[in-house]
């Protein structure tokens, strides 16, 4: 007889496995279609450069010639962090919660780009540490908190393997739930200290030296930067994650709205859906993502590189060059935000930019 407990994770496991199942890779055959078409479009051979290259990805994704992207939206997804006890952020862990009230009323920065973006943001409550029952109650959050906040991953593991498995489990599913309203995906996070834990997701996946690849964060001073180091280095020592496990990493150095982000980005590649990944949080997630099922990459598109340090390593790790870099370092899904309207731009390009044989174009050079 299996033990009683032994049930429900054997359901668990089952479903992150049968949403990889799901995913395949990008289309080669739309692909070299729209390949085909950008070629011969009325300007110098791939004058769009970037652009054109995201559109050949839109086809690839969405197995069209004229992708969907109309319906754009950002998901927030919001933890708290155990490790704040270690003085690595310049914020108090209060600020996670009182943005999740300023996102719900439309006053923040990821307010304002959606918007000019024409996105919905959706906020998830994936583990804050505080009660945010009334805003679940009247609809304006989606509740999937795993636990009020992390423990302090400086002294033994952030989760336990069940609830890493969890906070995926459960970002597929806010995927599944928003997916038949939405064509384009964006990821966002909002977690005081949370470029903690992302920085041993890199440090973990890459081997990068800790100090290589941690940065300032919200603000941190010389000093304060030299403790998050530290910290880093204590959690990567004590927890030991092993880097062929996502679930691992997840659990030992990551976070509640990290695994959310990367079950956010599994479950858009399922539904063949593209998912702008915004800052360095959330390329933790696509870390984690990525380490779990690799396909997940080719529905992944880089929306900008952040300020903050290492956050090329993670591109680098991905394989995937970020489509801007404008010296951002908020997060909350800012960068995907403004990076939808260079989705649309690709999707116009595809679309609607006249070939050389229907606009009656010479476009043969002269030899
Ligand atoms: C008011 C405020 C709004 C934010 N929105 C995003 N973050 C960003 O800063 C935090 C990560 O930086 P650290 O690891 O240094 O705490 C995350 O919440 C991230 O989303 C914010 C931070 C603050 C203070
Ligand atoms: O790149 C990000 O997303 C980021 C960087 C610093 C602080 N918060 C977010």
């Amino acid at each position: 007889m299996r033990p009683k407990s032994f049930q429900p994770r054997q359901e668990q496991v089952n479903f992150l496995e049968a949403t990889f199942r799901k995913i395949f890779p990008q289309d080669t055959e739309y692909r070299e279609k729209a390949r085909a078409r950008l070629e011969q479009l009325t300007m110098p051979h791939w004058a769009l450069g970037d652009l054109m290259d995201l559109a050949v990805d839109l086809a690839g994704i969405t197995r069209s010639l004229k992708p969907p992207v109309k319906r754009k939206r950002v998901v927030v997804m919001a933890g708290d962090h155990g490790v704040t006890a270690e003085g690595v952020s310049r914020y108090p862990s209060e600020v996670t919660a009182q943005m999740v009230y300023n996102f719900v009323n439309g006053g923040a920065g990821i307010n304002a780009l959606a918007r000019q973006a024409g996105a919905e943001v959706t906020v998830v409550d994936m583990g804050t540490a505080a009660d945010l029952d009334d805003l679940v109650k009247a609809g304006k959050i989606i509740a999937r908190k795993i636990g009020n906040g992390t423990q302090n991953m400086a002294h033994g593991p952030a989760m336990t393997r069940t609830h890493a498995v969890m906070a995926v489990e459960a970002g597929i599913e806010v995927a599944n739930q928003l997916a038949p309203e939405t064509d384009v995906f964006g990821t966002g996070d909002m977690g005081i200290g949370n470029t903690t834990p992302s920085t041993a997701i890199v440090a973990a996946m890459t081997g990068a030296p800790v100090a290589e690849v941690t940065g300032r964060g919200t603000g941190l001073d010389d000093d304060q930067l030299q403790q998050k180091i530290q910290v880093v280095e204590r959690a990567l020592k004590i927890n030991r994650p092993d880097p062929s496990d996502g679930i691992d990493v997840l659990s030992k150095v990551g976070g509640f709205e990290i695994g959310g982000i990367a079950g956010l980005i599994i479950g858009a590649a399922a539904h063949r859906k593209p998912v702008l990944v915004d800052g360095f949080i959330s390329t933790a997630g696509a870390l984690i993502a990525y380490a779990l099922e690799p396909f997940v990459r080719d529905f992944i598109i880089c929306a900008h590189r952040s300020v903050e340090q290492g956050h090329r390593a993670m591109h680098e790790r991905l394989g995937l060059r970020p489509l801007m870099d404008l010296n951002m370092r908020l997060g909350e899904g800012t960068g995907a935000a403004l990076a939808m309207n260079l989705v649309e731009a690709a999707v116009a390009v595809l679309t609607e930019v006249a070939t050389f044989e229907e606009a009656g174009v010479t476009g043969t050079p002269v030899e």
